[in-house]
């Protein structure tokens, strides 16, 4: 029975990791996090019965009392190295969801796992179909260079571009084949028209509205054709099985994975 506790409880994914763990054999909900929703019990919060198992606004003290094997952590990025850290001094291993960690918090991180030998998975996204589509990119980008990210969320979503956008255009920017841009002086007529901008000619552009859950298109121009990759998580549930793998492999682990796949396909 692997003990698992969830820090960000009370946001959307922390409430569905909390529904697909209690009705996941060999796993057992142990405890709950959040800054939101103090005293409150789990079962508020997931529509279900009373579960005893109470939110706690202290992840020390969360701890202490659940003992968790693992914690999931969905929360925000100004929060989750600092929560990470607790984690692995604890004893336990965090699998964590949340994106835009900065690249300096990673670092310590690292050390940390390395020297606690203690693992810990890190992943922008945990839906098999986004891992799949950031793989075809990637190899795409050997014959198509020219390329351009689109990525729509929902419209609480607060970092931008996307975890998932910024780690497609890392592994494009990788395996891309030869690059010679040949494009006009560009003017834009309104500021950041052209969207962001990764490794100087990787265009990235994020949508937000109420509607769209996660979403995001690859696409290549290459001489007179186009090679658009897209993928939809149209609900949280396409993130559960990823997150279930993570758990389940975690526990083997020492030091830190940084992205699904390499669980999926190493
Ligand atoms: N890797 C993946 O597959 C996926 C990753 N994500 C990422 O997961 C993260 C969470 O997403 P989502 O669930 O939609 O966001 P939510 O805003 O719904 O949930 C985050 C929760 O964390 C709480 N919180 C804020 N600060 C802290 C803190 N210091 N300590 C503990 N809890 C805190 C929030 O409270 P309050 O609302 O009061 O701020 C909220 O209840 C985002 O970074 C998102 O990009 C999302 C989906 C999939
Ligand atoms: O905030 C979200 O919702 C999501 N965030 C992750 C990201 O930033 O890539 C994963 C997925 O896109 C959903």
């Amino acid at each position: 029975m692997i003990r698992v506790a969830v820090s960000g409880a009370a946001g959307r994914m922390g409430r569905e990791v909390m529904k697909t763990i209690r009705r996941t054999e060999n796993m057992e909900l142990a405890g709950a996090f959040d800054i939101r929703g103090e005293g409150q019990d789990v079962g508020d919060l997931i529509q279900s019965a009373e579960t005893s198992i109470i939110v706690h606004r202290d992840l020390e003290q969360m701890l202490a009392a659940a003992r968790p094997d693992v914690v999931v952590d969905f929360t925000v990025p100004a929060a989750a190295g600092d929560n990470i850290k607790v984690i692995l001094r604890h004893g336990a291993r965090p699998v964590v969801g949340t994106t835009g960690i900065d690249a300096g918090t990673l670092e310590e991180v690292e050390a940390l796992a390395g020297q606690l030998k203690t693992g810990c998975v890190i992943a922008p996204n945990f839906a098999l179909g986004a891992i799949l589509m950031m793989r075809f990119a990637a190899e795409a980008a050997r014959y198509f260079p020219d390329v351009e990210i689109i990525e729509l969320h929902h419209d609480q979503k607060v970092d931008a571009p996307s975890g998932t956008a910024l780690k497609t255009a890392e592994l494009v920017a990788r395996s891309r084949g030869e690059f010679h841009p040949d494009r006009p002086a560009e003017i834009e007529k309104i500021p950041g028209a052209r969207g962001g901008r990764f490794d100087g000619d990787i265009h990235l552009h994020s949508v937000r509205l109420p509607g769209l859950v996660a979403h995001q298109e690859v696409i290549f121009g290459g001489l007179g054709q186009t090679l658009t990759i897209r993928h939809d998580s149209i609900s949280r549930e396409s993130f559960m099985p990823g997150v279930l793998i993570a758990i389940r492999k975690v526990m083997h682990l020492e030091g830190v994975v940084y992205g699904l796949e390499h669980l999926l396909f190493d």
